[in-house]
């Protein structure tokens, strides 16, 4: 099927990931108009300067105006507040999409606020980095990665392949699934990684001030990785574990029982048992990187750091 073309794009939230996606379609030609807001001021300003929005709008409803396309990528906690600003601006056949690491609770926040007029999309990009803010973002983020969607019963087939058609453009490779069956998989996948890092990091900030400075000089390898995701957006990830408590919850639970079966497994010596977990573990990565999945942790060849020279 093909989409039509869209003539004007709004993204709301112009961190990394509205400024990438504003970047994307820029460089791709994938919108007559890309249309970007922010509810911070100095970030618009910010925006301005960077040059990547053809208009920078001074609220979401104005940006959303006339727009064929709405993309909220602000915290999950504010895509409800959006929905509210920009659902009475929407026009006929437009489409609200975001790009919250939670689906269930975005899908429930933001559906009120959407006219049977319009088509409420969600998604989300699995791709990323621990930076934020409009100098963050770049083109290319979403290449090679998976963007999913996931349409509330009753979608219409044509919204879902216009907006499909969007990430797809950007170089994702795009995935339906329920909002339920998305926060599962997320959680185990993204969100219990990411509290076991900051768990991780947290502990050994804990320990006396000698051995802490000792932690940070001879960091290396598996603790340095995870100082990279522990650094990621506390309000970003406040508001994840908020909105996805239940299916956080039940693989911590999963999780917890297996960290207890190592913990037995090294307490009384079971050299098989430790090998064997390690074996099946290691089969794991391996099936990720033949199927071209890696790069879940972002290589600095791909994009300069933000504040490093170009
Ligand atoms: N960072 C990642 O790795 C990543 C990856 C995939 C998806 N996501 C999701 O994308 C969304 C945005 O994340 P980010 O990393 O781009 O965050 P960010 O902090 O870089 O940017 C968020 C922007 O939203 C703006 N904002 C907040 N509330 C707003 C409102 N009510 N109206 C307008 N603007 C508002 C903020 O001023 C900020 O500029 C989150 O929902 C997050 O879960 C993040
Ligand atoms: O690589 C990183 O920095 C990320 O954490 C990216 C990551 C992930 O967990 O894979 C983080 C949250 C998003 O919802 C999607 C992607």
């Amino acid at each position: 099927m093909s989409a039509a073309r869209i003539s004007r794009l709004a993204v709301i939230g112009a961190g990394l990931i509205g400024s990438s996606i504003a970047r994307a379609a820029r460089e791709k030609g994938l919108a007559d108009t890309v249309v970007v807001s922010d509810a911070d001021p100095g970030v618009r300003a910010r925006v301005r300067l960077l040059g990547f929005a053809d208009v920078v709008a001074e609220t979401a409803a104005e940006a959303a105006r006339d727009a064929d396309l709405v993309i909220a990528c602000v915290p999950v906690c504010a895509s409800g507040a959006v929905a509210a600003e920009v659902g009475p601006e929407l026009k006929p056949g437009a489409i609200l999409s975001d790009v919250g690491s939670v689906k269930g609770a975005v899908l429930e926040a933001m559906a009120p606020f959407v006219p049977p007029h319009a088509h409420l999309i969600p998604a989300h990009p699995v791709a990323g980095t621990e930076f934020s803010g409009p100098e963050a973002g770049f083109a290319a983020l979403f290449e090679n990665r998976w963007c999913i969607l996931t349409p509330p019963e009753g979608a219409d087939p044509e919204a879902v392949e216009r907006l499909a058609a969007l990430w797809r453009g950007m170089g994702a490779n795009v995935e339906a699934m329920t909002a339920r069956h998305h926060d599962l998989v997320l959680a185990i996948t993204s969100h219990v990684p990411h509290l076991i890092a900051y768990n991780i990091v947290g502990t050994a900030a804990h320990l006396e001030e000698t051995l802490t400075s000792e932690v940070i000089k001879f960091s290396a390898g598996g603790f340095r990785d995870f100082t990279r995701i522990a650094a990621s957006d506390p309000t970003m990830w406040r508001d994840v574990f908020l909105t996805n408590r239940e299916a956080v919850l039940e693989m911590l639970g999963r999780f917890t029982e297996d960290l207890s079966a190592l913990q037995r497994a090294i307490r009384y010596g079971d050299g098989e048992a430790l090998f064997a977990h390690f074996t099946r573990t290691r089969a794991i990565r391996r099936s990720i990187i033949e199927m071209g999945q890696e790069t879940a942790a972002p290589d600095f060849g791909r994009r300069p750091a933000p504040g490093a020279a170009e």
